[in-house]
C-alpha cells in the first residue's frame, strides 16, 4: 500500500486545540455530548461480535483494540476500562501528550503512540476491534485510508467508524449550527466536501474488502440537548459497524 492519509491543513487544526481534549466546556464540547451514545454502540456491536458478557467485571479482556485517530482518548479509557489491550494512534503529536497524562491520572493502561493507519499496518499489527470514530472526514485519501484499517484488522475482526453524512441538512447542522451558531467548533473544523454518504462509505469499505453489517444514525435533540439513536435517520452524524471476512 503507498498511501499518506495526513492532510496537514487538518492535523494542524487538531495540534491547535490539543490542549482541550479533556475540557467538557471547551472545543471539544460535541464529543463528549456525543459519547455516551457512541459507546453504547461501540460496545454493544463488539459484545455482540465477540459474544461478551457486559455484566461481566472486564468484559473486552483479551481483545486487542485500535482507536485510530484516537485524540486525547475519549474513547480509549472506556476501552481499558472494560478491560481492552488498547492502543490509541493519532496523527497529531500534541494529541498525544495529552491523552498520555489524562490516563495516567485515570490509572488506566493505554499504548498510545504518534501514527497513522497505513504506518500501523505496514509494520504488520492487527487487532481484534478497530475504532475509527470521527476521523475518516479528516483524512487525505479516505479509501486509502479505509484500506489500511482493513489490513489493520485481524480475519474475522470488526470495524466501527463514525463520520458526517453529505448534504445540505449536515451543512446546516454540522457547520452553520455547530460552528457558526453554537460556536462549539472553530470555523473551518469540517469542510462539507470531505464529508460522506453513508452509501460512500459502504462502498469503499467493500473496495477495501470489509463486509458492511449494520449503520446506525445519531441524532441530535436540541431542546433536550442529548444524543439518541436512529436506526433511520442518517441524516446527519451516522456510525457504521463492518467486519473483515474471516477467511
Ligand atoms: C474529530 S477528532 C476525533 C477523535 C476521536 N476519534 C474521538 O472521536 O474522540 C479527529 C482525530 O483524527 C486525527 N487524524 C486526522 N487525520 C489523521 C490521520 N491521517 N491519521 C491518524 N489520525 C488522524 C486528528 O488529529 C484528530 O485527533
Amino acid at each position: 500500500m503507498n498511501t499518506n492519509t495526513i492532510d496537514d491543513g487538518e492535523i494542524a487544526k487538531f495540534e491547535a486545540m490539543a490542549a482541550e481534549w479533556w475540557d467538557e466546556t471547551g472545543k471539544f464540547k460535541p464529543l463528549h455530548m456525543m459519547n455516551p451514545v457512541r459507546l453504547d454502540y461501540i460496545t454493544m456491536q463488539v459484545a455482540a461480535h465477540y459474544n461478551r458478557d457486559l455484566s461481566a467485571d472486564r468484559p473486552f479482556a483479551g481483545l486487542r483494540i485500535l482507536d485510530i485517530g484516537c485524540g486525547g482518548g475519549l474513547l480509549c479509557e472506556p476501552m481499558a476500562r472494560l478491560g481492552a489491550d488498547i492502543v490509541g494512534v493519532d496523527a497529531a503529536p500534541r494529541n498525544i501528550p495529552v491523552a498520555r497524562v489524562h490516563a495516567e491520572q485515570s490509572g488506566l493502561d493505554i499504548d498510545y503512540r504518534v501514527g497513522t493507519a497505513e504506518a500501523l499496518a505496514a509494520a504488520g499489527e492487527q487487532f481484534d476491534v478497530v475504532l475509527n470514530m470521527e476521523v475518516v472526514e479528516h483524512v487525505a485519501d479516505p479509501q486509502g485510508y479505509l484500506d489500511a484499517c482493513h489490513d489493520l484488522l485481524k480475519p474475522g475482526a470488526i470495524h466501527l467508524c463514525s463520520t458526517i453524512n453529505r448534504n445540505a441538512k449536515s451543512f446546516a447542522m454540522a457547520i452553520v449550527g455547530a460552528e457558526w451558531v453554537m460556536r462549539w467548533l472553530p470555523k473551518g473544523t469540517h469542510e462539507w466536501s470531505k464529508f460522506i454518504t453513508p452509501d460512500e462509505l459502504f462502498g469503499m469499505m467493500t473496495k477495501a474488502g470489509m463486509e458492511p453489517v449494520d449503520r446506525t444514525g445519531y441524532v441530535f435533540n436540541p431542546l433536550s440537548f442529548t444524543w439518541s439513536m436512529s436506526p433511520k435517520d442518517l441524516s446527519v452524524n451516522y456510525v457504521t459497524a463492518a467486519v473483515r471476512p474471516a477467511g
